[in-house]
């Protein structure tokens, strides 16, 4: 088996797909460190929506401003989904994220583009998708489990709009990397997703590739 050191995972794929679900049980399974990238756009969103410029709420992101759950909200994700198009705001977020990927012990890093600009180099690509309709049921119901006041609509609304936003921006737009290894989770039991995931993951480790 291939040393773990310097290992990266990158996980891509769009709204509620589920692989901020995979991401966290296989940085378990593998004892990596785990990076949901989301939560950078999200946290620099919620600032905006208290008025603070966007460029100087990226550059000014501290560790601590990810750790808050009320990042989860609809209206927090649609505002991250437009900072996330400002090419200076992706600029600042870099560095972090490209310092995670190289810790000792592996790591996993979810988002968008992660697989295309932030570790073009990483040893496993993963991009989840799934229906848009299922996407939205799976969100839906999480946020109603979560006591956030909303509806189906709603939220297949928001699935929508920050896949277009995300796919349709010039820098760094959602696509999978060339060299990426699709999962579809349409069909697909949260464990054996994750197990999927976990074989592409050990194949690559035992052959070093
Ligand atoms: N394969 C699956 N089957 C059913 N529900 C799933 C599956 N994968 C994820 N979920 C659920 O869907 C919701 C969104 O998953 P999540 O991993 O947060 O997506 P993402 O990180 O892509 O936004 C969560 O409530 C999660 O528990
Ligand atoms: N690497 C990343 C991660 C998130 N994002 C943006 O941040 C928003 C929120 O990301 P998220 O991963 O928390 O969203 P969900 O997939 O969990 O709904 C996305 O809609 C993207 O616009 C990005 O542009 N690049």
């Amino acid at each position: 088996m291939s040393t773990t050191r310097g290992f990266t995972v990158a996980i891509d794929g769009p709204a509620a797909s589920g692989k901020g679900t995979i991401s966290k049980a296989v940085a378990e399974h593998f004892g990596f460190a785990h990076l949901d990238t989301g939560l950078l756009y999200r946290a620099v969103g919620a600032k905006v929506l208290l008025g603070i410029e966007p460029v100087a709420a990226a550059r000014a992101l501290v560790p601590e401003d990810l750790d808050s759950d009320a990042l989860r909200t609809p209206e927090i994700a649609q505002e991250a989904s437009k900072v996330a198009a400002l090419p200076e705001v992706r600029a600042a977020l870099v560095d972090f994220q490209r310092s995670f990927a190289a810790r000792a012990g592996g790591a996993v890093l979810d988002g968008r583009d992660i697989g295309t600009v932030i570790c073009p180099a990483a040893q496993v690509k993963l991009f989840v998708i799934a229906d848009a309709v299922v996407r939205a049921r799976r969100r839906f119901a999480e946020l109603t489990e979560k006591g956030i006041q909303t509806t189906f609509e709603d939220v297949l609304a928001d699935v929508h709009a920050r896949d277009e936003r995300d796919m349709g921006r010039v820098d760094a737009p959602l696509r999978a990397a060339d060299d990426a290894v699709e999962i579809d989770t349409t069909e697909m039991k949260i464990a054996d997703a994750v197990a999927a995931a976990v074989a592409l993951i050990e194949a690559k480790r035992d052959t070093g590739t």
